[in-house]
C-alpha cells in the first residue's frame, strides 16, 4: 500500500497538525496554501516515508509502523515548534489559530481605538474561529482559508465588542447551536476565561477559573449566591427618587387634603397650659431695614404740637404700631391734618432678576493703593488730629449728633476719639455701614443697579434712607495724578463714562473698577451727598442720604460738580430737572454761595453750627475754625462736599497754572517740590487741563487767602474759562425742540468759575 499524501493527511490529527502548519506558514492565499497549511508534514518528509514504505519488503507489515512513525514525528516537531500548542495536541484539544499571524498583523500589535485599553483583553477570537468551523461544517465547506480567516477577523471583532454593551445583539444575529458549544472548552480551558453557563451551574473546574478570581472563588459572589436584600430603586428624569420622600409627601399631600375639605373649627384662644397663638402681622416691608424715627414729635412745628395736645390719643404711645405703619418721616403729620393717604404701590418693589447689568465691571468695595500712589501717601496732620477726643456726653439728648465736634469735622467717632462709646455714639456711619453690608442681603446693602433710558446705567434705592444716613462708599483705585493723566490718555481715551473722583492729598479715586458708587447719575438737584469723612485717620468717600429722606425706588443722584477741564468735554445734563444746569458743568457761583448755609448733616457747616461752648472747650490739637463770612468761609473745614471731578485727557495745566501766576501749592509748601496749582480748601482738585487743539481757553487765578484750618493755608482759585463754539455747537445738537436748545445755548453763554467751593 502506498501512502497518498491524502492518506498521510487524514491520519495525522488534524488540529495538532494544524497547529504545526500554522505556526510555519505564510497567510495562505489559495486552496493549495490551505492544504499546505493544514498538512502535518512537509513534502520533503512525506517523500521519505514513502520511500522508506516502498523500500520496505512488507507494506502491510510497516503500515502501522509508519502511521506511528508519522504521528511521533509530527507531535515532535510540534513540540519542537510550540511547546504550549503541542500540550493541547497532546490533550487532544481544538487547534488554534493565531489570526494576527495568520494574516501577517501579528507585529501590528493590539488594536487600540480611541480611549480603548485593549492591554487586558482577552483574544477570543480563535475560539470563535474554530467555533465557526466546527459549528457547521456545512458552512465551512468549501470555503478557502482565507475566508474562514475573514470570518475569523469578523468574529474578532465580535470578541471585542463583547465587553462593549451590544453583545447580545451579537449573539442574536449568530444564534450559537448546540455545536458551539463544544468549541466553548476552547475558550474556557485558557486560564481566566470560563463561560458562564459553566459558572452559574457551579461546575466549575479549578483549571478554568482566571488565576485572579481563584482567591475570590469562597465568597457568595463567587458563587452567585445573592443573599442580600432585593432593592428595587425609582429613578425618574435621570434622579433618584428616595421611597421614604415619596411616601412622606404622599401624606403631607392627603393631610393638606383633608385640611382643605374639613370645615376649620376656629381655635379658642387657650388661656391655660398651652401658650395662646398670636396672630402675626406684617411689621416689616414699607421700612425694611429702616429705624422708626426716634423722636417723631421733631419734626412738628409749635402749633402742630398744640394741636396734638388737644389729641391725646395721636400722642406718641412708645409703642410700635405694627398693623400698619404711617408714612415714616410724615406719619404724625398726616394724622394731624387728617389727610389721606395711600401707600405707593411699588415701595417695596425691587427690581425683578434678570435686569440688564453691566459687564466689565470689577467690583471693588476698598480702597486699594496703585503703583506709587502708596509710597506717596503720608500721613498729614488731619489725620493725627482725629484722635482728639469729643466733648460730648453719654447723657446728652443726642449724643454726637449734629453738635458733635468729630462730625462737625467729618471724623467719625471711634474708640480713640469718641468720649461717649460705641453704644450710644451716633456718629459712626462708616462703622454702621459695615455692620449693615456684613449682615447681607439685598435690602441691607440698599441700593441696585439699574438700566436708565437715557444715561446709561445708575442706583437706585431699594430700601428707605433716613436724612443724611450713610447709604454706600465710594470705592476703588487710588491713583497719582501722573498715573490718571496716563489712563485718561492712553486707557480711556474713547470712554464716554469716567470714574475718576478727586480724593485727598492731591490723588484721584479711579473707579472704573470700584464700588456701586460709580454708577451714581448726577442731577442738579440732587438727593445725595458725596462727602470725604476721616475714619481711623484716613479719608474715605461715601455717598449720603441729603436733607430729605429717600424711599424704596428713588433714584440716587449727586451733585458732581463736574469739572470737563475742557469746552470739548462738556456733556449735556439729562437730569430733567426744573433748574438744570444743561451740562454737567460746576455749580454756578450763585448755587455754591447758597449751597453751604443749606447743608445739615455731613454737610458744610458754618461756625455757628457749633454751640459756642463746645468750641471752646475743644482740644487744643484740633485745628481751630475762625469765624469768616461769606460763603468761602464756610469752608474752612476740612470738607470735600460734592468733589465729583472728572478729569479728562489733556496736557496736565499744572505747569500752565503755575506759568499763570498761582501761589504755590501746599503740596508745594509742604516741600513737595511739585507745583501744583490745585489745592482747595475742600480738597478739590481744580486742574486746568489745557487741550492742544481748537478749545480757547481764558485761564485767570485769583487766590485768596481766608484763615488757617489744621495743617495749611486755605487757597482758593478760580480759574475761568469760555466755552467755544465748536462745544457750544455740539453741546446743543441734542435737544430737538427750539426751546430746549435755546435754554443749552443760555447756560452755554455762562461763564463757568471753576472754583473751589
Ligand atoms: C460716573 S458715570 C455714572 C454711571 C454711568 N451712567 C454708567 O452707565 O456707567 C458718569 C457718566 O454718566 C453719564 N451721566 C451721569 N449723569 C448724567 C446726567 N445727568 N446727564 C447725562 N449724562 C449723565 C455721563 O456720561 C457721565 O460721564
Amino acid at each position: 500500500m502506498s501512502l497518498s499524501p491524502e492518506r498521510s493527511f487524514s491520519a495525522a490529527p488534524l488540529d495538532a497538525l494544524s497547529n504545526v502548519a500554522s505556526s510555519n506558514s505564510t497567510p495562505p492565499t489559495t486552496v493549495a496554501d490551505s492544504a499546505s497549511l493544514h498538512s502535518d508534514t512537509s513534502k520533503h518528509d512525506m517523500t521519505s516515508v514513502a520511500d522508506l514504505a516502498a523500500d520496505s519488503p512488507d507494506s502491510s507489515q510497516m503500515e502501522p509502523l509508519i502511521e506511528q512513525q508519522l504521528r511521533d514525528e509530527a507531535i515532535h516537531r510540534a513540540e519542537a515548534a510550540t511547546p504550549e500548542r503541542t500540550r493541547r495536541v497532546r490533550d487532544g484539544k481544538k487547534p488554534v489559530y493565531n489570526i494576527a499571524q495568520l494574516i501577517g498583523t501579528a507585529g501590528h500589535g493590539k488594536r487600540r481605538a480611541k480611549g480603548d485599553n485593549v492591554s487586558n483583553r482577552r483574544r477570543r477570537t480563535i475560539g470563535r474561529a474554530t467555533e465557526i468551523d466546527q459549528e457547521d461544517p456545512d458552512t465551512t465547506k468549501g470555503d478557502t482559508p482565507t475566508r474562514r480567516t475573514r470570518r475569523s477577523l469578523g468574529s474578532t471583532t465580535t470578541a471585542h465588542t463583547e465587553a462593549s454593551p451590544r453583545p447580545k445583539r451579537v449573539a442574536a444575529r449568530q444564534p450559537a447551536p448546540a455545536a458551539s458549544r463544544q468549541a466553548t472548552p476552547v475558550v474556557a480551558d485558557r486560564p481566566g476565561v470560563s463561560t458562564r453557563r459553566s459558572r452559574r451551574s457551579g461546575d466549575v473546574n479549578e483549571k478554568d477559573i482566571p488565576r485572579e478570581l481563584r482567591r475570590l472563588e469562597d465568597t457568595k459572589e463567587f458563587s452567585h449566591v445573592d443573599d442580600s436584600p432585593v432593592v428595587y430603586t425609582v429613578w425618574s428624569n435621570g434622579k433618584y427618587v428616595d421611597p421614604n420622600q415619596v411616601k412622606k409627601e404622599e401624606e403631607e399631600r392627603k393631610k393638606a387634603k383633608q385640611a382643605v375639605e374639613e370645615p376649620k373649627v376656629e381655635e379658642e384662644p387657650v388661656t391655660q397650659g398651652k401658650k395662646r397663638r398670636v396672630k402675626k402681622y406684617l411689621d416689616k416691608g414699607l421700612y425694611a431695614g429702616q429705624d422708626a424715627p426716634k423722636d417723631p414729635l421733631k419734626g412738628l412745628t409749635p402749633g402742630e404740637k398744640k394741636q396734638l395736645d388737644d389729641l391725646p390719643e395721636l400722642r406718641p404711645s412708645g409703642v410700635v404700631n405694627k398693623v400698619m405703619p404711617l408714612p415714616m418721616y410724615t406719619g404724625l403729620r398726616t394724622l394731624i391734618a387728617g389727610r389721606d393717604f395711600k401707600l405707593p404701590f411699588n415701595i417695596c418693589n425691587p427690581l425683578p432678576p434678570g435686569q440688564p447689568k453691566p459687564d466689565e465691571w470689577r467690583k471693588m468695595t476698598k480702597n486699594r493703593f496703585i503703583g506709587e500712589s502708596k509710597d506717596i501717601w503720608r500721613k498729614s496732620d488731619h489725620f493725627h488730629d482725629y484722635q482728639s477726643k469729643c466733648v460730648c456726653k453719654a447723657t446728652d439728648d443726642d449724643p454726637c449728633g449734629e453738635s458733635c465736634q468729630n462730625r462737625i469735622m467729618l471724623y467719625e467717632c471711634d474708640e480713640t476719639n469718641c468720649n461717649v462709646g460705641p453704644e450710644l455714639c451716633r456718629n459712626r456711619a462708616f462703622r454702621d455701614l459695615t455692620k449693615r453690608r456684613n449682615k447681607g442681603g439685598k435690602y441691607r446693602v440698599g441700593v441696585e443697579v439699574v438700566k436708565t433710558s437715557d444715561r446709561g446705567y445708575g442706583v437706585r434705592a431699594n430700601r428707605g434712607f433716613a436724612p443724611g444716613q450713610i447709604i454706600m462708599e465710594y470705592a476703588g483705585e487710588i491713583i497719582t495724578e501722573e498715573e490718571c493723566d496716563r489712563r485718561m490718555n492712553e486707557v480711556y481715551k474713547d470712554n464716554e463714562c469716567y470714574y475718576l473722583m478727586s480724593f485727598d492729598q492731591n490723588m484721584i479715586i479711579d473707579a472704573t473698577s470700584g464700588s456701586i458708587a460709580r454708577f451714581v447719575n448726577h442731577s442738579c438737584n440732587p438727593n445725595c451727598r458725596m462727602i470725604k469723612w476721616i475714619v481711623s485717620g484716613q479719608p474715605r468717600m461715601a455717598l449720603f442720604a441729603g436733607d430729605n429722606p429717600i424711599y424704596t425706588g428713588d433714584e440716587l443722584t449727586y451733585d458732581y460738580n463736574f469739572d470737563p477741564f475742557s469746552a470739548k468735554n462738556v456733556q449735556l445734563c439729562l437730569c430733567g430737572e426744573e433748574k438744570c444746569r444743561g451740562v454737567l458743568g460746576p455749580k454756578t457761583r450763585h448755587e455754591a454761595v447758597q449751597q453751604p448755609g443749606k447743608v445739615k448733616a455731613g454737610g458744610k457747616r458754618k461756625l455757628g453750627d457749633v454751640p459756642s461752648g463746645k468750641a471752646d472747650g475743644r482740644d487744643a490739637k484740633k485745628p481751630r475754625i475762625t469765624s469768616t463770612k461769606g460763603a468761602l468761609a464756610s469752608v474752612g473745614l476740612k470738607i470735600s462736599h460734592g468733589t465729583a471731578t472728572a478729569i479728562k485727557k489733556g496736557v496736565s495745566a499744572v505747569k500752565k497754572a503755575a506759568a499763570l501766576g498761582g501761589k504755590a501749592s501746599s503740596a508745594k509748601s509742604r516741600g513737595k517740590g511739585k507745583t501744583v496749582v490745585k489745592k482747595t480748601s475742600t480738597n478739590r482738585v481744580v486742574k486746568a487741563y489745557v487741550k492742544n487743539g481748537p478749545a480757547r481757553k481764558r485761564v485767570s487765578t485769583t487766590t485768596t487767602v481766608k484763615g488757617k484750618a489744621g495743617s495749611g493755608v486755605l487757597k482758593t482759585k478760580t480759574i475761568r474759562k469760555t466755552v467755544t463754539a465748536e462745544a457750544r455747537a455740539r453741546a446743543t445738537k441734542g435737544p430737538k425742540n427750539a426751546a430746549a436748545r435755546k435754554r443749552k445755548e443760555a447756560v452755554l453763554d455762562k461763564t463757568y468759575d471753576i472754583a473751589s467751593l
